[in-house]
C-alpha cells in the first residue's frame, strides 16, 4: 500500500491530514510515555507539540513515521493507517528534520538533499533539478553551496539544508523535532521567519516539537500542550491558548507574560478605533493587520498614547494605548 497524498490545491500543493486516534506507547521497561492521545492535524496545517521535558513529545512525533512503534491506537495519514504501510516506504513520504540536522558528513550538500530522490530511483537529471530548486527555496545558492560539505557551513545553513533534504521528495507530511534549537537566538528568529515564508509557499502538513513557547506562538497554526504521559491539556490557536488557558497546568505553562505574547499574535483591526483627529500627522503609524505588539512598540518609541492605523497608506482610525493593553488582557 502506498501513502496517498491529499488532493493538491489550486497551487498544486499536496498535503495529508494526520489523525492520531487513541495512540499509546509503553516502552519495554514499563515507562508509559504516551498513555492515550487523540489529535487531528488538517492538511497544510502547522501544529506545534509543546510541554515539559519527558512528557512524550518526541515519542509522539516518532510514532507518526514509525521510528517508534505504537503499542496501541491508530495513526492515519489521510485515510491510510500508517501501521499498514511498509515503514521504509512510509519514511520516504514523510520528511523528518531533527535538532543538529543529522546531515551525512562525508557527502556534499547536493548529495545530502538528493538522498530520498536517490532511494526512490529518480533520474539524475530530475534529481539535479529538484536539488537546485530546493536549495534556492531555502535561500542557498546551489552553485555556491551544492558542492560544500556540512562542516563548511554555518549552523543556520546546515539547518536549511536539513529542511531542503526533508522536502526533497515532496513529502505529504513534515515532522520536525526541535529543528531550530541548535542555533543562536538571532539566527533562530531569522530561520523561523524564513521557515514561515517557506511554509506559505509549500503548505505542508507539519508537526513540530519545541520547548520554546515563543517559537510555538510564532510558528503554530495550532498548539498542542502536553503534560506527562502525553496527556493533551489544550489544543488551540496561539491566541486562544494565551487568552484562555484551559487548565491551571496550561496557565502556569504559558506563564505570567502571556499578555505580551498574546499581543504578538493579535492583529490590529478596525474594532475599537477612534476617529482620526485633525493633528493626526504627528502620530506614529501602524498598518491595519500589524500585531498589537508592534502597535505598542511604535507608541513606546515615539512616547505617545496613540497610533494612526493605516490601510494602503490611508488613515482608517486611531488606536489608543488603552485599547492595545485591553487586547493583551487575558479573558480568564
Ligand atoms: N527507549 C526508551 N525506553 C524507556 N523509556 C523511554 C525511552 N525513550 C523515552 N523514554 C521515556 O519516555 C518518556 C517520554 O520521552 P520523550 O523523549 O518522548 O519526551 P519529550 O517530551 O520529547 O522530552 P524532551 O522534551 O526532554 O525531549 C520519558 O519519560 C522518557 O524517559
Amino acid at each position: 500500500m502506498d501513502v496517498t497524498p491529499g488532493t493538491p490545491d489550486d497551487a498544486g500543493h499536496s498535503a495529508a491530514s494526520i489523525t492520531l486516534d487513541g495512540i499509546r506507547k509503553r516502552y519495554p521497561d514499563g515507562t508509559e510515555a504516551v498513555r492515550e492521545l487523540s489529535l487531528e492535524v488538517k492538511p497544510g496545517e502547522l501544529v506545534v507539540l509543546i510541554g515539559p521535558s519527558g512528557c512524550g513529545k518526541s515519542t509522539v512525533l516518532r510514532m507518526i513515521n514509525r521510528l517508534i512503534e505504537p503499542t496501541g491506537g491508530r495513526i492515519l495519514l489521510g485515510d491510510d493507517d500508517v501501521t499498514q504501510v511498509d515503514p521504509v516506504r512510509l519514511r520516504r513520504r514523510i520528511g523528518y528534520v531533527i535538532q543538529n540536522v543529522g546531515l551525512f558528513p562525508h557527502q556534499t550538500v547536493s548529495a545530502n538533499v538528493a538522498t530520498v530522490p536517490g532511494l526512490l530511483g529518480w533520474s539524475k537529471e530530475r534529481t539535479r533539478q529538484r536539488v537546485g530548486e530546493l536549495l534556492e527555496l531555502v535561500g542557498l545558492d546551489p552553485a555556491q553551496f551544492g558542492r560544500r560539505y556540512p562542516h563548511e557551513l554555518s549552523g543556520g545553513q546546515r539547518q536549511r539544508v536539513g529542511v531542503a533534504r526533508a522536502l526533497a521528495a515532496d513529502p505529504v507530511v513534515l515532522l520536525m523535532d526541535e529543528p531550530f534549537s541548535a542555533v543562536d537566538p538571532i539566527v533562530r528568529t531569522r530561520l523561523q521567519e524564513e521557515f514561515l515564508r517557506l511554509q506559505a509557499e509549500v503548505r505542508k502538513t507539519i508537526v513540530l516539537v519545541t520547548h520554546d513557547l515563543d517559537e510555538a506562538v510564532r510558528l503554530g497554526d495550532r498548539i498542542a500542550v502536553l503534560s506527562e504521559g502525553g496527556r493533551l491539556e489544550q489544543y488551540d490557536t496561539p491566541a486562544a491558548l494565551l487568552g484562555s488557558p484551559a487548565s491551571p497546568f496550561v496557565r502556569e505553562f504559558v506563564g505570567a507574560d502571556r499578555g505580551i505574547r498574546r499581543l504578538a499574535v493579535t492583529p490590529v483591526t478596525r474594532d475599537g478605533l477612534e476617529p482620526v483627529p485633525a493633528d493626526a500627522a504627528d502620530l506614529p503609524t501602524v498598518a491595519l493587520g500589524s500585531s498589537a505588539y508592534d502597535a505598542l512598540a511604535v507608541m513606546l518609541t515615539s512616547a505617545t498614547d496613540h497610533a494612526l492605523v493605516t490601510e494602503d497608506d490611508r488613515p482608517v482610525g486611531v488606536l489608543s494605548r488603552q485599547r492595545v493593553l485591553a487586547l493583551g488582557r487575558p479573558e480568564v
